[in-house]
């Protein structure tokens, strides 16, 4: 370390530069960390730093190489027990301690190999919720793989249920499955528990049949239930017959596990030795691993030795040396990148490599990399299916993965969005074996939320006799919401970790607002809150069409907006969202493709230019600001015919109260109004014109294409009256003095229409975020968030529930 340079960032961590290197994010690039800090001398460690800060890729840290932390700072990491190579690289991306929905689901991912669900406010972390149990997953199935000079596809990392499975006969198999759902309703009352799930058992998927039939497996789930047996320690504990077992929450600390308590009740019944090593003290990992694996290669079944050119059951063959560990699929490409780059950074002084199979990228380069086994592969469904389809030998190990998440699954399993995700679970889902002992994370910030039934589900239904009978489709619940997620996934006994609050996937720290205003007057306010509070904004619009039509008017208003939408390069659309990240005063506007996931530090707003569709839309868009406990304001903007989608949103969010009013200076807005007349007629000039110049062109091509002379008298008819230009240029001359004109006056007072509370005059020089809170704070708001309360919302509500 030399002459590090301290300085206080915006979030108030001090940072300091040190002498490591993050390695390249590039797919290709799987250098060592070692070789690459041999290449940099301490010379040139100030330029290097300050240009690898400048070049920051989508999903690199700024913090990264830059923490003061120090080891001892980092002791709330270790009832983790995670390796040093992790805790040294979350030292260095300055993560002192682990956010609470990591402080949740971490003892259990980690100790327990649970199943997790894990539902949080956006911007909390899930991320390495799931990123840190699979790395230090990873990384105890090498070292064992290593020690023991065992195939990993040899070593069970979770235990399965489905051993005695394999080798029972058919009706047995039923039983088996029938338990596994049993198990599944065990959980949802084990989530019960304060700051979990409310949801409350339910027997949706217990057909009264397994009810009565399956009485004895019945009461192995409840012995389960006493004993914590789901609950695998992996600390070095001795073993003792236990005493006072209680939940799971309690084991960390409990000291004694007995044996039995490590293995499935499916081992105790068929194998003598399993029970014999009661006593032995040895390590839980080591114990239950040698244990299934010894069964499995005394019994042949359970575990499949991978060695070079095996066949499969669904006649997949595998043929490579290095193990695929993970797979990690997310719905959006960015969200992809950004994911293997933090994990990156994390993994970084492990070894492990992660590839990002994506489409819109050359597939070429993607097989190159999968090529060189990477351990991890994060992808979006499309490009990955592909792949897979096309026989990509590192990609014909999905079966047999040990660890699986499904970033955003909410949005990942919605019917008709990704058609890939079916066949890819069924191609996870091929060897039950596997499966079972496979581990699963599902995280998502509306993982819960439900939706109230569309008008025509709900009610009575007049029937063709004119009988009247109650509908039967009911609404559905978090807990069936639930359950349908473990069933598609192949989860078992998973973990659920809800903690989203009152605010249902919004973070505490967000301020949110409405301006209610004309659909005509749309584009004055969006101008207006863009210029009058310049900072970090994402706006997002509901079609690519929208947000083509405001980049081109913000473009002729001067704004520097960029755009990101589907229908982009890739290339662009990664390129846009580093600059929009790099400009403190960047303006992205978006189609909902980066409403999810994406972690653009300090974004200071997002606007709704329109009401998103659903209440998950609103919740992850508004999630780009206030992030990682900063604050963040998102202002909705509603025009009346959006009134009913307004209401709709409000209901499936509790809203009790409409959201405030963004105040608003109406002469300033007056006053832009010329402005953005004359900039939609050039607009629409400028619309027209290229049309003209696209059809000519066209037709020339055309022309020259077959030979053709084209007739003097064939002028296409959208051809422009050529003093067209000259118009298009006058008005574009006077747009521009319009704008070079100061668009609010200095000195300027303030008058908040809406509030008309001289002392909200004071806030000239504030962000918009406060301002919002000055008026949120003003009795006049109050007043007005009284009376709208049980009038015009109600009022919607109303109309919605008719
Ligand atoms: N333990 C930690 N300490 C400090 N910062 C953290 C910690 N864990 C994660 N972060 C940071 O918090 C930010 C948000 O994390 P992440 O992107 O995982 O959130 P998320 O919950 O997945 O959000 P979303 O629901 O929007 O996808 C990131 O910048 C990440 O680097």
């Amino acid at each position: 370390m030399i002459n590090n340079k301290k300085l206080e960032v915006s979030n108030g961590f001090i940072v300091e530069e040190c002498t490591k290197v993050t390695p390249s994010l590039s797919n290709d690039d799987f250098e060592s960390k070692e070789s690459k800090q041999n290449r940099i001398g301490k010379e040139d460690l100030d330029e290097k730093v300050s240009s690898k800060v400048e070049k920051r890729k989508l999903g690199e840290n700024i913090l990264e190489s830059q923490s003061t932390l120090t080891p001892e700072d980092m002791l709330s990491w270790a009832e983790f027990k995670l390796q040093e190579e992790i805790i040294k690289a979350l030292m260095e991306l300055g993560f002192k301690q682990p956010t609470k929905i990591q402080q949740l689901s971490l003892p259990a991912a980690i100790h327990g190999r649970r199943d997790i669900l894990g539902a949080a406010e956006t911007g909390s972390g899930k991320t390495l919720a799931f990123g840190l149990p699979i790395i230090s997953g990873i990384m105890k199935l090498k070292e064992k793989a290593d020690t023991k000079n065992l195939d990993v596809y040899e070593i069970p990392y979770k235990k399965t249920s489905v051993k005695r499975k394999v080798a029972k006969e058919e009706d047995n198999k039923r039983v088996n499955i029938k338990r596994r759902k049993v198990r599944n309703k065990k959980v949802v009352k084990e989530s019960s528990e304060e700051g979990y799930s409310s949801g409350h058992e339910s027997d949706d998927d217990i057909t009264d049949n397994d009810k009565i039939n399956d009485s004895d497996d019945k009461n192995k789930v409840s012995d389960r239930n006493n004993t914590g047996e789901d609950f695998i320690e992996e600390i070095d504990v001795p073993f003792k017959k236990q005493k006072d077992f209680k939940d799971e929450d309690d084991d960390s600390d409990s000291g004694h596990i007995y044996l039995s308590e490590m293995l499935d009740s499916d081992d105790l019944a068929s194998s003598d030795e399993s029970t014999s090593g009661q006593n032995r003290n040895v390590n839980d990992d080591d114990n239950c691993d040698e244990q299934e694996t010894d069964m499995a290669e005394n019994e042949g079944i359970g575990c499949v030795k991978v060695i070079d050119d095996v066949e499969f059951p669904g006649h997949v063959k595998v043929k490579t040396g290095k193990p695929l560990y993970a797979l990690i699929l997310t719905p959006t490409r960015e969200l992809a990148v950004q994911i293997s780059r933090h994990l990156m950074a994390v993994a970084k002084y492990t070894g492990i490599r992660v590839a990002t199979i994506v489409g819109g990228m050359a597939a070429v380069k993607q097989e190159r990399v999968l090529r060189s086994g990477p351990e991890i592969v994060v992808a979006t469904p499309g490009r990955l299916w592909e792949l897979v389809n096309q026989g990509e030998p590192h990609l014909q190990q999905l079966p047999y993965v040990k660890f699986l998440a499904i970033d955003e699954t909410d949005r990942m399993v919605e019917r008709g969005h990704f058609e890939e995700l079916e066949p890819l679970l069924e191609r996870l889902n091929l060897d039950e074996v596997h499966m079972s002992s496979r581990q699963n994370f599902v995280f998502s910030a509306t993982l819960t939320m439900v939706h109230d039934l569309p008008a025509h589900m709900r009610g009575k239904k007049v029937t063709k006799n004119g009988k009247i009978i109650n509908r039967k489709v009911e609404k559905m619940n978090a807990q069936q919401k639930i359950n349908r997620l473990v069933n598609k996934i192949g989860m078992t006994n998973p973990k659920i970790v809800d903690i989203t609050t009152h605010n249902l996937g919004t973070a505490e720290t967000l301020k949110e607002c409405r301006i209610t205003c004309s659909l005509e007057q749309k584009d004055a306010y969006i101008y207006y809150i863009l210029r009058r509070y310049p900072g970090r904004t994402i706006v997002f619009c509901n079609s690519i069409n929208s947000v083509k039509r405001l980049v081109q008017l913000l473009t002729l208003l001067q704004c520097r907006p960029l755009p990101l939408h589907a229908n982009m390069q890739q290339r662009q659309r990664l390129k846009n969202l580093e600059r929009f990240r790099d400009d403190p005063h960047g303006m992205l506007i978006a189609t909902d493709v980066a409403a999810r996931g994406l972690d653009i530090p300090d974004v200071d707003h997002v606007v709704h230019y329109q009401v998103p569709r659903t209440a998950e839309n609103y919740v992850h868009r508004s999630g780009r600001t206030a992030r990682a406990n900063k604050e963040g304001l998102t202002i909705l903007m509603m025009e009346p015919a959006e009134a009913f989608t307004y209401a709709k949103l409000c209901r499936t969010l509790n809203k009790t109260a409409e959201l405030a009013n963004f105040p608003v200076e109406m002469e300033n807005i007056d006053a832009l109004k010329n402005t953005i007349k004359l900039a939609r007629e050039v607009e629409a000039m400028e619309v027209r014109r290229g049309r003209a110049n696209r059809a000519s062109t066209w037709r020339e091509r055309a022309a020259r294409e077959m030979d053709m002379v084209i007739d003097e008298d064939d002028v296409p008819t959208t051809q422009l009256d050529p003093s067209i230009d000259k118009v298009l240029q006058a008005k574009k001359r006077e747009l521009h003095t319009l704008i070079s004109r100061p668009l609010f006056p200095r000195g300027y007072s303030f008058k908040y229409p809406t509030l008309n509370d001289p002392r909200a005059l004071e806030g000239s020089q504030d962000n918009a975020l406060q301002v919002m809170k000055k008026a949120l704070g003003t009795g006049e708001q109050k007043k007005e968030k009284r009376k709208t309360k049980n009038h015009s919302m109600l009022q919607l509500q109303k109309s919605f529930k008719k």
